[in-house]
């Protein structure tokens, strides 16, 4: 079976994108697996495939599967490739472009400039939402956000760190470090990410504050590991800081491979991240 397929990149954090309007997508997890491997196949954080609309009030829908084979809610880098993929391509004229995701339905501007902005929907707090297991946790307030304790198991013992839960469909826990480049991402990252506390696992996000406006993070991404940039990680780090009293919208956010811009309101409002989203070639793989 040979797909055509193009490689793009949000930032830094880079997929494969498969129209799946023009051309039969059918893979596995181990297919996907093989496709995102740096070394045995072209190498990405996440597969978009680009499919019709199912809901008539959307002019397509689009999946999202990490580098480890499994299909999740959301991608923001990932929307952001998507808005451009469709646009460059003249699959539509619509600007802007509906959506549907696994995590509901989102709109998204190409720009001038080509950058991307995308209405990320409303991010939500509670325990049940994210998912997170908090029985017999308590919660400490932190403004108006609620931050909750995490035991890590480390070689060198137990330590708890202090997170912020948010769910931009998908689930994010985020802590503020001091200084980012020397946050143990590798080390904590997988453990976070696979706490038991967290039934579907969880993305793991490591904020530096510089200013109200402008925080640095580094996300440990659910399924694909450390990323030069997330998306959803920068929406929830800056609605988390948000909450937390520490930072105003807009904020610019600092990733290794790039920055955006979001913007929130406060609670009740949806969240809007600005970002460049780059097509690096097209090509053709022989599965
Ligand atoms: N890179 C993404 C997030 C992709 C999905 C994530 N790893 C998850 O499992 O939820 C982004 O830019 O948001």
């Amino acid at each position: 079976m040979k797909l055509k397929f193009t490689k793009m990149h949000g930032a830094g954090n880079d997929f494969i994108v498969f129209d799946a309007c023009t051309q039969k997508v059918d893979l596995t997890a181990e297919q996907f697996r093989f496709i995102a491997d740096r070394r045995f196949g072209i190498g990405a954080d996440q597969i978009l495939i680009v499919e019709k609309p199912q809901n008539p009030a959307t002019d397509f829908r689009y999946r999202i599967f990490n580098a480890d084979g499994g299909e999740v809610e959301q991608c923001g880098n990932g929307a952001r490739a998507f808005a451009r993929f469709v646009t460059v391509f003249n699959m539509t004229d619509r600007n802007p472009v509906r959506v549907e995701t696994k995590a509901g339905i989102i709109e998204l501007r190409v720009e001038k400039n080509g950058n991307v902005t995308v209405n990320m929907g409303k991010p939500e707090f509670s325990p049940d939402r994210i998912p997170f297991d908090a029985s017999g946790l308590k919660g400490k307030p932190a403004g108006d956000d609620m931050i909750w304790p995490l035991a890590l198991e480390l070689p060198k013992g137990l330590q708890t760190i202090e997170v912020s839960l948010v769910s931009m469909g998908n689930p994010h826990a985020v802590q503020i470090v001091e200084n980012v480049d020397k946050a143990p991402v590798g080390e904590t990252g997988p453990l976070i990410e696979n706490h038991a506390r967290f039934p579907n696992r969880t993305n793991a996000g490591f904020m530096e504050i510089e200013n109200r406006h402008s925080i640095k993070l580094r996300v440990f991404e659910r399924g694909a590991g450390e990323t030069l940039a997330c998306g959803t990680g920068a929406c929830a780090a800056v609605v988390a800081g948000i909450r937390r009293k520490l930072l105003d919208s807009p904020v610019t956010v600092k990733a290794r491979g790039g920055t955006l811009e979001i913007t929130w309101n406060g609670n009740g409002h949806e969240v809007t991240m600005t970002g460049p989203a780059v097509i690096v070639f097209n090509g053709e793989i022989d599965l």
